[in-house]
């Protein structure tokens, strides 16, 4: 079934120009109409282009968040230091629905990887093959079909629209894939930790209590809060978070509560603060830990009054608001140590989730590592991934301080690395080795003291020579790669080279 055919039986032979249109956002005029006429010709869908993002966001102010773009493709970087992440976010809070493409002309992994961290779908390096677009407007367009249409159509047939091509690639990552079950509003878990952190947030989400979540950082606080608002009746007002620890002291009142024009220097006209933008609907205090106490104690009067004082005004607004705050901080500790205020305390964990750390719950870094996996897998199939068995047994035993954030980051950063499909063990981070409980266990039966005893400081100097060479060997001399897989810096290797007189 081609493309054309696929779309006119999917939408009851409407036509497809009654499609949701894509959006290109390019400041390089000649570039963007070259991409809109090309993909208008060869998909037959409507194109809409924009120069900025402001242009953009303008015209976007018009529509209802259900008359949805399906694909929206943007620059990263546009003139007059508009940001193409900055309008993907914008949109994506206004309630618009829409995969992203992202094209940047330096391809820069960090630039890559905060692409991924906002669920883009894709990012092309400038100059691309206008045909790679095309092909990941058409993968775009099928992850869209696959959650509006019955599953039926999105797997029947052959060519790109075919699901069991993705399935395909995703049965050879040797890999547990995540079921429906082990699925809670874009979470991932099966382990009865998260499987209780589920149950939970079902229980509370009907209700208006006000929640604390506490748990380690990068353990998806933020993630339960969103999906705390979204089952909740308040869904279709906003939610808004505010970082406590990020905002400075002084400004976080105003922040918080707004300010009249006058009420101090630079404040040129009344602001709204956060507790009102979220006016029926949740505001997410994240970081509460890191709140000062002036503000605790102003906190506080809000929760017991359910009334805000803007900066520079004496009239209460009423608000009626959610409150959901996290915090990476133990509150109780910090409460016994005078940090913060107990009576906030009481108010605020009227209703306790606490995140486990991924160390307790080692079930689930299968689950995610394909999670993760995916958003590449999807993007572009010739990603087909696999995990040599030693690599996930290291994944499995490693600590990650950082939890899943952390996971994540290492998984994005070896896909974007990579030499070849298959990961393996030198392909990881040496942090990963460090204290996993696998590679020690090697470690001992590697280096068994014998009976006579050894001469240690030889052994180190010819364990040292053994895995410099090695690790020059494999990466046929070039130092730059073997200091890596040494986790050595490059200018360190090369002057214990010189001191062993070792060259290859
Ligand atoms: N169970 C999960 N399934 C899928 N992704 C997850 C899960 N938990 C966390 N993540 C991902 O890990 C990253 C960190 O999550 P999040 O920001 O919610 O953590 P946090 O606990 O709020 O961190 P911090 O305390 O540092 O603010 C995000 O990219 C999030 O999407």
């Amino acid at each position: 079934m081609d493309d054309m055919n696929f779309l006119h039986q999917s939408f009851d032979g409407s036509s497809v120009m009654n499609f949701p249109p894509i959006i290109i956002v390019e400041d390089d005029k000649l570039l963007g109409l070259s991409l809109k006429k090309y993909l208008e010709q060869t998909l037959k869908l409507n194109v809409q282009l924009y120069s900025s993002s402001e242009d953009c966001l303008m015209n976007f102010a018009k529509f209802h968040p259900k008359e949805n773009p399906f694909c929206l493709v943007t620059d990263i970087s546009l003139e007059q230091g508009s940001d193409g992440l900055l309008l993907i976010d914008i949109l994506k809070d206004k309630g618009f629905e829409f995969v992203s493409i992202v094209m940047t002309g330096f391809a820069s992994i960090e630039t890559a990887i905060a692409a991924t961290k906002k669920g883009v779908f894709h990012y092309l390096t400038k100059p691309f093959e206008i045909e790679n677009l095309k092909k990941l407007v058409i993968q775009a367009l099928q992850t869209k079909l696959s959650t509006v249409l019955p599953r039926e159509i999105v797997s029947e047939g052959e060519g790109v629209f075919a699901a069991g091509d993705r399935n395909k690639a995703t049965s050879r990552l040797k890999i547990d894939r995540p079921t429906v079950e082990d699925t809670f509003e874009g979470m991932i878990g099966r382990s009865k930790a998260m499987r209780d952190v589920f149950d939970r947030i079902q229980k509370v989400a009907k209700t208006d209590s006000t929640i604390l979540i506490m748990g380690p950082s990068g353990t998806g606080k933020e993630l339960v809060a969103s999906a705390i608002h979204k089952l909740s009746s308040r869904n279709l007002k906003n939610r808004v978070s505010v970082n406590c620890g990020a905002i400075p002291a002084e400004l976080l009142e105003s922040e918080l509560f707004g300010h009249m024009k006058g009420a101090f220097t630079g404040a040129i006209s009344n602001r709204k603060g956060r507790f009102e933008l979220a006016q029926n609907g949740t505001i997410f205090l994240d970081e509460i830990g890191d709140m000062p106490q002036l503000l605790q104690v102003k906190l506080l009067r809000v929760l017991q009054e359910r009334q805000i004082e803007p900066v520079g005004s004496s009239e209460n607004i009423d608000i009626d608001v959610r409150v959901i705050a996290a915090t990476h901080r133990d509150l109780e500790k910090a409460v016994a140590e005078g940090k913060f205020r107990e009576d906030l305390f009481y108010r605020l964990n009227v209703i306790p989730i606490k995140m486990p750390a991924l160390k307790e719950r080692r079930e689930d870094i299968p689950l995610l590592i394909s999670h993760f996996l995916d958003r590449f897998v999807s993007a572009d199939r010739s990603n087909e991934i696999s995990f040599a068995p030693l690599t996930m047994d290291l994944l499995m035993g490693y600590d990650w301080p950082g939890n899943v954030r952390e996971l994540e980051n290492v998984i994005e950063r070896l896909v974007i690395l990579r030499g070849g499909n298959e990961i393996l063990p030198e392909d990881l981070p040496a942090k990963i080795f460090r204290s996993n409980p696998l590679a020690t266990h090697q470690y001992k039966t590697l280096f068994e003291l014998p009976e006579i005893g050894v001469d240690l400081k030889q052994i180190l100097s010819d364990i040292e020579d053994s895995l410099i060479m090695q690790a020059m060997n494999r990466t046929r001399g070039n130092k730059n790669q073997a200091s890596k897989l040494l986790a050595l810096n490059r200018t360190t290797l090369i002057e214990k080279m010189k001191k062993k007189n070792l060259e290859l």
